[in-house]
């Protein structure tokens, strides 16, 4: 668990270097680069852009798959000028896994492809020099680490990955490497929780620092207007009148705390928030005691080039789709995105359900994708996966817990809870985590559609539910999708004469479907047949109030491993891997966008 993962930034106690570019790269199939003293560089090198998937960048197959270990390496000056500071490297994310040397010396090494890491070499620089950081990583998948799956070896002697989900294991330095200089006492994390009424607003805050508890705190408008001042480690910050953050309608406070020592400022640390307040009443979800359905998507970092590195370009067009089509909504499927996405979800006003990478718990499912029919939770891997979920769930929380866009807590997507030894591990995870979020917002999981109000023996833990459920594609397809629709009334019947009172968000539902494709009368996989089956799940989601959110699968066409039931990735998306339009897209626009923004 990292101490503190507040977003870089350069002010005039603070020091921000982006590292991104070109890096050099290799391949280590032996698993020998540190044998070869590869920790201060090596030959050879294949150069690769940073951030970046290196996937997709190969034109040979081995390279494509490899999976193994990997090494990445970069030059970099340290000015004189950081002399006194405590020198970082921060990671946003080394995928899975990373060791960091610095000059040849070991710094630390870090478990989990989707949150940032932070090095300290300090001891390890040579000011006013040249240096190199050296990263040995590996993409290997296991059942007992985030995302789960296995690791094949082929007859021929390469590796190769088998996971337990349906996103391409696209791997490297994901997103942007940072170098750091911060103030040796320096505030290394800050919390808000809020009241809001109409006339008034209260901001509830602590700020942390690694000595000293003297700060001085300011609140100030999107005007640069201060409308709040206090003092302390925790104090309160007061707005008469204010403009609260709203969905869809964003409105931006600046926070800014500076660490006094002596009474002179020794560090300072700003950041935009947003007033508002999250709670579940019922099976209503309301964002300022006001009710909200929540419409949107799940997602993938995931784009043509770089895989799953972070893009700003491609953020930008998505958030701007979202925007045009009615979007208010979507869920960080299946592991937490970049810090950008979330600034761009807080100026946007656009709700996020943030998940952590606890995704392939669940052999069933898996099964198609190679795992095994049994349930994951009697497996010997269990108790070091739960250390690594619990922790990855830990640094999400402690990274995204200011943003205001944040709505809820994913913590698992589509595990086997229909055993009853899924029921110690969630009690257990559900326990860990409930004191983890100053602002208690809700903690859910995603059920797949063998996890029925049936079925399921862990419906008690979510405060919210999040389903999946395939009829029309992955049963009860084609002309028996009126079965479907019939199947899925039967379960939501029973959820509506039981006596549970929370809402439900359909979180998944959808059809593949090729651009271009059309037939009439409609034929799985063309665009005719995707407006039908979403249709018939917009029926049902208007037959039921407790229903208050429709995300479909998927925001955009991604990529999967290759196999028999995938056509160069997965086709459900709404709009294509270049983010253009399928017909169901303007389907979906003129059902959302009939809808008050804010309803
Ligand atoms: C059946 C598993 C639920 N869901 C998980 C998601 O990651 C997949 O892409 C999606 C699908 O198969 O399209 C199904």
């Amino acid at each position: 668990m990292e101490k503190g993962l507040l977003y870089p930034v350069t002010n005039q106690f603070r020091q921000d270097q982006k590292l991104d570019g070109i890096w050099d790269f290799k391949f280590d199939p032996e698993a020998k680069g540190e044998a070869k003293g590869w920790t201060t560089g090596f030959d050879d090198p294949i150069k690769m852009p940073v951030p970046a998937s290196f996937n997709d960048f190969f034109t040979d197959k081995d390279s494509r798959e490899y999976t193994g270990d990997f090494w990445y390496a970069k030059k970099f000056f340290v000015p004189t000028y950081m002399d006194g500071k405590k020198i970082q490297l921060r990671f946003g994310a080394a995928t899975h896994r990373a060791t960091v040397y610095v000059n040849g010396q070991e710094i630390r090494s870090h478990e989990g492809g989707f949150l940032p890491f932070t090095a300290d070499i300090t001891d390890a620089v040579k000011l006013g020099e040249e240096n190199i950081v050296t990263l040995k990583m590996n993409n290997e998948l296991h059942r007992d680490a985030l995302p789960a799956g296995d690791t094949a070896t082929l007859k021929n002697g390469k590796k190769m990955a088998k996971p337990f989900f349906d996103f391409y294991n696209y791997s490297g330095l994901n997103r942007s490497v940072h170098l750091l200089a911060v103030p040796q006492n320096n505030i290394y994390d800050y919390s808000t929780t809020y009241e809001v009424s109409e006339d008034q607003a209260t901001v509830h805050y602590r700020v942390d620092a690694t000595d000293g508890k003297d700060f001085k705190v300011s609140l100030s408008d999107e005007d640069g207007n201060v409308v709040a001042t206090s003092e302390g480690q925790t104090g309160d910050l007061v707005v008469k009148n204010p403009t609260l953050w709203q969905v869809r309608d964003a409105y931006l406070y600046t926070i800014k705390f500076e660490l006094l020592d002596a009474g002179k400022a020794v560090d300072e640390y700003a950041d935009e928030i947003g007033l508002r307040t999250i709670e579940i009443k019922g099976h209503e979800i309301l964002v300022n005691h006001k009710s909200v359905y929540l419409r949107g998507f799940g997602r993938h970092e995931d784009s043509i080039y770089a895989g799953r590195a972070f893009d700003l370009n491609v953020e930008r067009r998505d958030m701007n789709l979202m925007k045009w089509i009615g979007a208010n909504s979507f869920r960080s499927s299946h592991y937490p995105y970049d810090e950008q996405v979330y600034k761009f979800a807080d100026r946007e006003g656009i709700l996020i359900t943030d998940e952590v990478p606890a995704v392939g718990f669940k052999m069933a499912a898996a099964s198609f994708l190679g795992g095994l029919n049994q349930s994951f939770f009697d497996g010997h891997w269990i108790d070091e996966l739960y250390k690594k979920h619990i922790d990855q769930v830990k640094d999400m929380i402690k990274r995204d817990k200011n943003h205001p866009s944040v709505l809820a807590w994913s913590l698992c997507n589509e595990p086997d809870t229909s055993t009853d030894s899924a029921v110690p591990y969630f009690t257990k995870l559900f326990n860990d985590s409930k004191d983890l979020d100053p602002e208690k917002r809700p903690r859910t999981f995603t059920l797949n559609e063998d996890d029925t109000f049936e079925t399921s023996k862990c419906l008690k833990f979510p405060d919210f539910y999040l389903l999946n459920r395939y009829p029309g594609w992955y049963h009860k397809w084609g002309y028996e999708i009126s079965d479907g629709e019939a199947g899925l009334r039967a379960e939501l019947d029973e959820w509506k004469n039981s006596d549970i009172d929370k809402p439900i968000v359909f979180s998944e539902y959808g059809a593949d479907t090729e651009p271009g494709l059309h037939k009439l009368p409609s034929i799985m996989w063309s665009e005719e047949y995707q407006i039908e089956l979403l249709d018939m799940f917009d029926r049902v989601f208007d037959s039921y109030d407790f229903i208050r959110g429709e995300q479909p699968w998927n925001l955009a066409d991604f990529q999967t491993v290759e196999g028999n039931m995938r056509v160069n990735g997965n086709k459900k998306g709404i709009f294509t891997r270049d983010r253009q339009p399928k017909a169901v897209a303007f389907y979906l626009k003129k059902r959302w966008t009939s809808l008050p923004l804010d309803y």
